[in-house]
């Protein structure tokens, strides 16, 4: 809770409100003293050592503000109501100055308290230990995941927003099993859940009561994002609404991205028309287990344009390598991750990268990459270096070596074979007290490609 020295800047206890907010109620007057001075002198005040305990310093309040009834003179702001909370030096400094201390009504609203203040001062005192703190907030749209504890408070609680949201919104359990979009329910404000989200430089639209989206995963979409080589041409299996395949496609990779759910593809495309990278992302919305099986003759018979852009330096490339050790966890026996395969084609036919971030089942999709490839003399020259697969899972094993067995296990015994070299495993996040998420990369094994 804020506080200065001697006052208290908390806002009023309102424990009866229950379902309406009044924000008039959180209006709190506090009588403070101000040192009244000449405009010349106000700067001596701030930067003396001597003043600098006794300062109002309080976020979003102005510490100096015009006397209102002398335009040359000013009001310094101090932390106290009393002028006996102030120390002689102080006292004496302020005689110097000639500065007389008058009494200043420091007003305080709603607007002036984080949503967490709010919320402490509303709820029963047992619920505030461990009070949701802030949302997450994408768009004009703030969620929330409300325990059950909470329930009772969800509409109070829904209208404490600042004022750039305009709809808030409780995750429910439920989440959609086929196309991983959670079940929400309205707790204020309007039913829109069409959103306009930037990051990473690209602006994404979507129905966020119809498509996945999860803010959260944003430094999982900018690591990946940040491995590949401008030049690379990425499949993307499980693609949603393009949080890898537009910012890929803006630093100027070629990306086949696919999503089996409608809405999915159909924000996809608006996505890729409104960062305009229509030449280098193909959307297409069918079963992943098929566009896998497809995409590399897509890639083959339908080339996508030679990039033209500025050529990775030799220290760009280092330093790219030297990011992939540090956030992931090198499986020692099966060595480091290289860096990734096909250099500069012309046209691009090639495909380097397959992103699967489908956690609940994307091992399971594994096997459809046997015999993606045929003994064919095309295929076996442009893909001398086999494609890197980034595959998203869960694991219930915390423990990180045992976590690694279980993946690789798993892994193993979809794709049929050993997983050979260039293995690594990053943890991208903990998704809930016993649940783990990872993304497991490591290149296709040749004889699983070229299986019969
Ligand atoms: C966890 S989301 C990931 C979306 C996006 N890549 C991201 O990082 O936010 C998984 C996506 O896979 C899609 N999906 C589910 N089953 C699928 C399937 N069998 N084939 C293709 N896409 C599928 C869902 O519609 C959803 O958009």
């Amino acid at each position: 809770m804020a506080c200065t020295a001697t006052l208290d800047v908390s806002p009023p206890v309102h424990r009866w409100m229950d379902t309406a907010l009044q924000r008039d109620a959180f209006k709190k007057t506090i009588p403070i003293l101000a040192a009244k001075v000449s405009a010349s002198k106000t700067g001596s005040l701030l930067k003396s050592d001597i003043m600098k305990k006794s300062l109002m310093n309080l976020p979003k309040v102005r510490s100096v503000l015009r006397d209102p009834h002398d335009d040359l003179e000013r009001l310094v702001l101090l932390n106290v109501s009393e002028d006996d909370a102030l120390s002689p030096e102080v006292r004496n400094f302020l005689q110097e100055q000639s500065a007389t201390l008058v009494v200043h009504n420091l007003e305080l609203t709603y607007d002036y308290w984080t949503a967490d203040e709010i919320l402490h001062s509303i709820l029963p005192e047992e619920l505030c230990k461990g009070s949701p703190s802030g949302f997450a907030i994408t768009g004009h749209l703030a969620h929330m995941n409300l325990n059950k504890e909470y329930l009772p408070y969800k509409h109070i609680i829904g209208q404490i927003k600042n004022p750039m949201i305009k709809t808030v919104v409780n995750k429910l359990d439920s989440i959609d099993t086929k196309y991983r979009f959670f079940k929400m329910e309205l707790l204020a404000g309007e039913p829109n859940y069409v959103v306009e989200h930037h990051e990473s430089n690209c602006r994404f639209t979507f129905d966020f009561t119809h498509v996945y989206w999860n803010s959260r995963l944003h430094t999982e979409h900018d690591r990946l994002v940040q491995l590949f080589r401008p030049t690379d041409v990425i499949a993307d299996v499980f693609a949603g609404v393009g949080p890898f395949a537009i910012p890929a496609a803006k630093k100027g990779c070629a990306v086949l991205a696919n999503d089996l759910n409608p809405e999915s593809a159909r924000y996809l495309s608006q996505n890729i028309v409104d960062n305009k990278v229509t030449s280098l992302v193909r959307a297409s919305c069918e079963d992943g287990r098929d566009f896998i099986k497809k995409v590399i003759g897509r890639a083959r018979d339908h080339p996508f344009p030679t990039y033209t852009g500025p050529k990775l330096s030799k220290m760009q490339e280092k330093e790219r390598r030297k990011l992939q050790l540090a956030e992931s966890r090198p499986i020692a026996a099966l060595g480091l991750v290289d860096l990734p395969t096909v250099e500069n084609q012309s046209p691009r036919h090639t495909i380097s990268h397959f992103v699967m971030n489908l956690p609940d089942s994307a091992i399971d999709f594994l096997d459809a990459f046997r015999g993606i490839l045929s003994e064919s003399e095309w295929d076996f020259g442009n893909y001398a270096n086999m494609p890197m697969i980034h595959c998203h899972c869960f694991t219930r094993e915390l423990h990180p070596d045992r976590a690694e067995a279980d993946i690789i296990q798993r892994v193993e015994s979809k794709l049929g074979h050993k997983l050979e070299t260039e293995v690594t495993l990053h943890m991208v996040r903990s998704v809930a007290p016993n649940k783990d998420m990872y993304c497991i990369s490591f290149r296709l094994p040749r004889d699983v490609a070229f299986a019969q």
